[in-house]
């Protein structure tokens, strides 16, 4: 919690004003963060100066893991965070390649499940990172990238947290996360959910101890509409004690997450966090 109120109070100290031309906002910006998790010692990085749907960032996590394309598989399994960008986006309903409602396009899962070869041939990327560290086998490259280029204009938008590589040391999985654009009051408080997640998931899954998440950010920005309820409101409270985070021990393999686990196979406890906070949000 620490970290990212260090963030929030960087921005709003030494950010630049950058324009933004697919949203049209202007945003306080800085370049470069660098925050880290302790999965190992259950350290839950879940923000606690306003209440945070924490829910929802899971159902994302696991949506990306599942290769879903659409707002509505992502509604049923517990967030309508895609809703705005898969409906309300002009140029991305202008798009030949967007494939109707709710459609989100090439993104996220859907590029890591099915990547696109040279050759025709398609490859699963999180199947066969699975598949290396449950046989305690850690190849230097085992990287879970949502990022190709020769896609962004089959998607609603580029992926944000695009970059997840695994290590094996020791018997401990390690992860290494990073993120190109990061909306630091609504984003953010979703993404640090979701990169401990991701490691104390997979580290189940595959049979491991978790370590630690290191979560580099290169632009970290406050959008201008969202200051002053950050600065007036948001900072001036004091942090709570950090929850802790709980998987169903039952899910043992990445069938199990693709095929039966929901939302009640996971519990926060002991939340306690100050009153809701309504950030605008920026299509
Ligand atoms: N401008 C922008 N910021 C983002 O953080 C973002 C995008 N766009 N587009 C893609 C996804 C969608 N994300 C979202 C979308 C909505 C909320 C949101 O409205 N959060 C509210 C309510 C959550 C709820 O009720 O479940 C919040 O208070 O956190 C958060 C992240 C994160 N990403
Ligand atoms: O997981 C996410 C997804 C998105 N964001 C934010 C970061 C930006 O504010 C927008 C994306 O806009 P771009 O113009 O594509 O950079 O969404 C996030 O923080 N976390």
């Amino acid at each position: 919690m620490k970290q990212y109120l260090d963030l929030c109070r960087r921005i709003i100290d030494e950010g630049i004003w950058v324009d933004n031309k697919r949203t049209g906002k202007r945003c306080l910006t800085v370049i470069n963060a660098d925050l880290s998790y302790d999965v190992e010692n259950g350290q839950f990085p879940l923000v606690t100066t306003r209440k945070s749907f924490w829910k929802a960032a899971v159902a994302e996590m696991i949506g990306y893991l599942r290769g879903y394309a659409s707002a509505a598989d992502f509604r049923q399994i517990g967030t309508k965070t895609w809703d705005a960008n898969a409906n309300n986006n002009q140029d991305w309903l202008n798009n030949p390649h967007r494939k109707g409602e709710d459609d989100i396009g090439e993104a996220y899962g859907v590029v890591a499940r099915n990547w696109r070869c040279a050759d025709g041939s398609r490859i699963d990327l999180l199947q066969q990172i699975v598949d290396d560290l449950s046989q305690g086998q850690d190849n230097r490259g085992e990287i879970l990238t949502f990022y190709n280029p020769g896609v962004f204009d089959r998607a609603c938008l580029r992926p944000c947290m695009y970059s997840h590589h695994f290590s094996l040391l020791g018997g401990t999985l390690y992860l290494n996360s990073t993120q190109r654009s990061c909306d630091v009051p609504l984003g953010l408080n979703f993404n640090m959910v979701q990169a401990y997640f991701l490691l104390a998931i997979m580290a189940q899954i595959t049979g491991n101890k978790p370590g630690k998440v290191y979560h580099k950010i290169v632009n970290a920005h406050i959008y201008e509409d969202q200051l002053e309820l950050m600065r007036d409101v948001q900072l001036k409270r004091e942090p709570l004690p950090a929850p802790t985070f709980h998987i169903n021990p039952e899910i043992k393999t990445l069938k199990d997450l693709e095929s039966w686990v929901t939302l009640d196979d996971f519990k926060v406890e002991g939340y306690q966090h100050h009153d809701p906070i309504k950030y605008p949000f920026s299509v």
